[in-house]
């Protein structure tokens, strides 16, 4: 079996892979030529665990290239993002990689869209683009069949997790879930089209609204003075409530975008909106907070420590850090950034020294676990000042080199310690040399427990 996967990104990839891995012979396609040369040089274009493995298992039945081939079966996985004016879908990269199987579509090949498309895509958009090919529907067999794996266990979740396969007949259905059981351990569950690519914007739609509902306790909370994270350990201990944690926002690839690709046909939608402006505006509200702490510190300096959209992953798609950075240096602060998990970034990233040389605020947004540990007793800065909107630093070893720790979500006060000798260098960026930036007392550590997680009770 002869598989053209087109788009080989974070999903693209992995899954050419588990497919050559598992006995088909894949051709994967990408209209970048760097991504193309990189691959047919036996490299790979980004980091995610387990990929060095799996790509060494399947290279022999594997090979990238720039135009599509005959195929039994094409798999696309080209990005949907969102347009950031309108808030709605841009299907430009799917309707080109169909535009792009036009010419090798035969009779009795399975197309395939892993692509995350607002509901009614494949009928209204996709399918017609391929008949193009005067192949009709039914001639050629089609599912979209969503993925549902976690940045950070892309390998491990394609193999493992339950997928959804909704084909446009019975023939569609049946050969996509005996292609997907060559290397899927976990259940399929069979459906349309239409309901599959809802059941995915539901599932992205229902994380985001939860998290925005973490974030407004974190708020409210911090109003009435007690520990956000506390209290949800304890809520946490009801057999019926499972509250997520609060942070500095939602980023990344899906559950920042997907929420939208449901509602754009809709004019019933409040409460996913609604979440979604809750989320989004999570870096104003932190600014807020560094704007309290810092209002008697001039030329004040933020330290940024992880720009990555969440923990242990150098993406930083729809990052927070954007939209942070940007207000923030719109009311002056000059920004530094660390983050040893990103290497490409807008701004200049530097190591946690430097990146904290001078600084007078140290704003922790991704829960990296290189962060759990980090020693602050080398740390020059000028005013000693943590903000940590996850909640996962070593707040005791904090607090012991001097610093004040403010906790979001945890409405005790915080005064920031000046050191009096400590001055920024020279080094420290002015505001505009970002090359470009996408769309977009003593601490009170009243933290009941190590991170204030587990076990209070
Ligand atoms: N990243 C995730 O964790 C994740 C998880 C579930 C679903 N998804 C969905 O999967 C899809 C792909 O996401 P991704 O994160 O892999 O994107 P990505 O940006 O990492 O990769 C997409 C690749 O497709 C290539 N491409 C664009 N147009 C093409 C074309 N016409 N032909 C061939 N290649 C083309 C791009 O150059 C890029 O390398 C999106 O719809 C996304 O919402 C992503
Ligand atoms: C339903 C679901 O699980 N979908 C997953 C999701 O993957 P993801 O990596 O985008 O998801 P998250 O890890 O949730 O991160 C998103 C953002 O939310 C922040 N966050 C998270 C939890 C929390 O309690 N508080 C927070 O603030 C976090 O920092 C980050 O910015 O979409 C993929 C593509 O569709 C899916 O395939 C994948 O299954």
């Amino acid at each position: 079996m002869k598989i053209c996967v087109l788009g080989l990104g974070y999903i693209g990839l992995p899954t050419a892979l588990l497919f050559a891995a598992h006995g088909a012979d894949v051709v994967g396609v990408d209209v970048k030529q760097d991504v193309v040369d990189c691959l047919n040089h036996g490299n790979l274009p980004f980091k995610e665990p387990g990929i060095e493995d799996l790509y060494r298992e399947a290279k022999d039945r594997f090979t990238a290239s720039i135009e599509p081939e005959p195929a039994d079966v094409f798999l696309m996985a080209v990005p949907t993002p969102l347009d950031p004016a309108t808030k709605v879908s841009n299907l430009t990269y799917v309707k080109s990689a169909a535009d792009a199987i036009v010419p090798h579509l035969r009779k009795g090949n399975l197309v395939i869209l892993e692509s995350t498309v607002p509901p009614g895509t494949s009928e209204r958009v996709v399918i017609p683009r391929l008949e193009k090919s005067g192949v009709r529907i039914g001639e050629f067999l089609y599912a979209h069949c969503p993925e549902r794996a976690i940045p950070g266990h892309t390998i491990q979740e394609m193999s493992e997790n339950s997928r959804i396969i909704g084909g446009y007949d019975r023939d569609s259905i049946d050969r996509a879930t005996s292609i997907y059981q060559t290397f899927v351990r976990g259940q399929i569950y069979q459906t349309d089209i239409r309901t599959a690519e809802f059941v995915k914007l539901m599932e992205n739609t229902c994380r985001d609204v939860n998290i925005a509902l973490a974030n407004e306790f974190a708020q409210l909370a911090e109003e009435c003075g007690i520990n956000v994270w506390e209290a949800i350990t304890l809520a946490n201990k009801h057999p019926r409530v499972s509250i997520l944690n609060p942070g500095p926002g939602v980023g990344g690839h899906c559950i920042a975008i997907d929420p939208w690709f449901l509602t754009e046909n809709s004019t019933r939608c409040r409460m996913v909106s609604t979440a979604r402006e809750v989320n989004d505006s999570m870096p104003n509200y932190l600014l807020h907070i560094v704007r309290g702490l810092l209002a008697s510190v001039r030329d004040p300096v933020i330290s940024i420590f992880g720009v990555a959209y969440k923990g242990n992953v150098g993406d930083t798609r729809e990052s927070p850090a954007f939209k942070f950075i940007q207000l923030a240096e719109n009311e002056g602060y000059a920004i530094r950034c660390h983050d040893p998990y990103v290497s490409e970034f807008p701004y200049p990233l530097m190591d946690a020294a430097d990146a904290a040389a001078g600084s007078d605020c140290i704003v922790v947004l991704a829960d990296h676990d290189a962060f759990r540990t980090l020693e602050p007793a080398g740390l020059q800065v000028r005013t000693r000042l943590v903000i940590d909107t996850r909640n996962i630093l070593d707040h005791e070893r904090w607090a012991n080199q001097g610093f004040a720790v403010r906790v979001l979500g945890d409405g005790s006060s915080v005064q920031p310690v000046p050191t009096g000798e400590i001055v920024p260098p020279a080094s420290v960026y002015p505001t505009d040399t970002a090359q470009s930036i996408a769309p977009t007392s003593p601490p009170s550590l009243t933290l009941l427990t190590q991170n204030g997680r587990e076990g209070f009770i």
